[in-house]
């Protein structure tokens, strides 16, 4: 395999799943490549759920292999939310900036030892003419009570990793790829790559 679709229009996910298959050689396109394929509807209820609509979705349409990346942030004291909306969190116009003072402002209060929030990913991967398959990764941290940092995207800002006493933002990009919740689940597709690609995996 040469290149893999990855059915996302979100450029920091385009970004580490560029680099994380760099080392296999593979080239990644995204949505972005792709303008014409429409927009899929979240509408699962898990991470999961919700990876499998837009892989197929986009599979269906393009005729090639796809993967897609559900994934968020869970907060304990949150009851886990956002959840499988982490992007939507504080209106339909995706905007880290205020989905990070969203939480901020839901967790004013709660102490440190109280903020701990863990990142998921699900991956699924469909390919014409086989069955989608799913693997997951997670990353466990706290939520900081300010933002810190200019790397990754998203919430890395406010995901403090006490190990480290650094938020993801602060992280290189080459640190936050070999241990957030995406490097988890693609190190799970690598183990099992021949098996999910199959042929597709050799000989394309
Ligand atoms: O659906 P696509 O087009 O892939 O792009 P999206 O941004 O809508 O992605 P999701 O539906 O998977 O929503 C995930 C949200 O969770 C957050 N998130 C996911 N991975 C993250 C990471 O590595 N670091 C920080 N925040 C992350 C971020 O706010 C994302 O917008
Ligand atoms: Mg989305």
């Amino acid at each position: 395999m040469k290149e893999i679709v990855i059915a996302t229009k979100n450029a920091g996910k385009v970004r580490e799943f560029a680099a994380m298959f760099a080392k296999r050689g593979i080239e990644v396109k995204s949505l972005l490549d792709f303008p014409d394929v429409p927009d899929v509807e979240e509408t699962g209820s898990t991470f999961v759920e919700n990876a499998k609509l837009k892989a197929e979705a986009v599979c269906q349409r393009l005729q090639r292999p796809v993967i897609a990346d559900d994934s968020g942030l869970a907060v304990d004291a949150l009851g886990g939310r956002p959840g499988v909306h982490s992007a939507r969190y504080a209106g339909e116009d995706k905007n880290d900036a205020r989905n990070i003072a969203k939480l901020l402002h839901e967790l004013d209060g709660v102490p440190m030892e109280k903020r701990t929030a863990r990142f998921h990913c699900a991956l699924a991967v469909a390919i014409p003419g086989q069955s989608t398959a799913i693997v997951e990764g997670t990353c466990d941290g706290y939520i900081a009570e300010a933002p810190r940092g200019e790397g990754g995207f998203g919430y890395d800002p406010v995901f403090y990793l006490p190990e480290r006493g650094k938020t993801m933002a602060e992280l290189t990009p080459e640190e936050k790829n070999a241990i957030s919740h995406r490097a988890k689940a693609l190190e799970k597709l690598n183990e099992q790559w021949d098996e999910i690609m199959g042929e597709k995996g050799r000989t394309e």
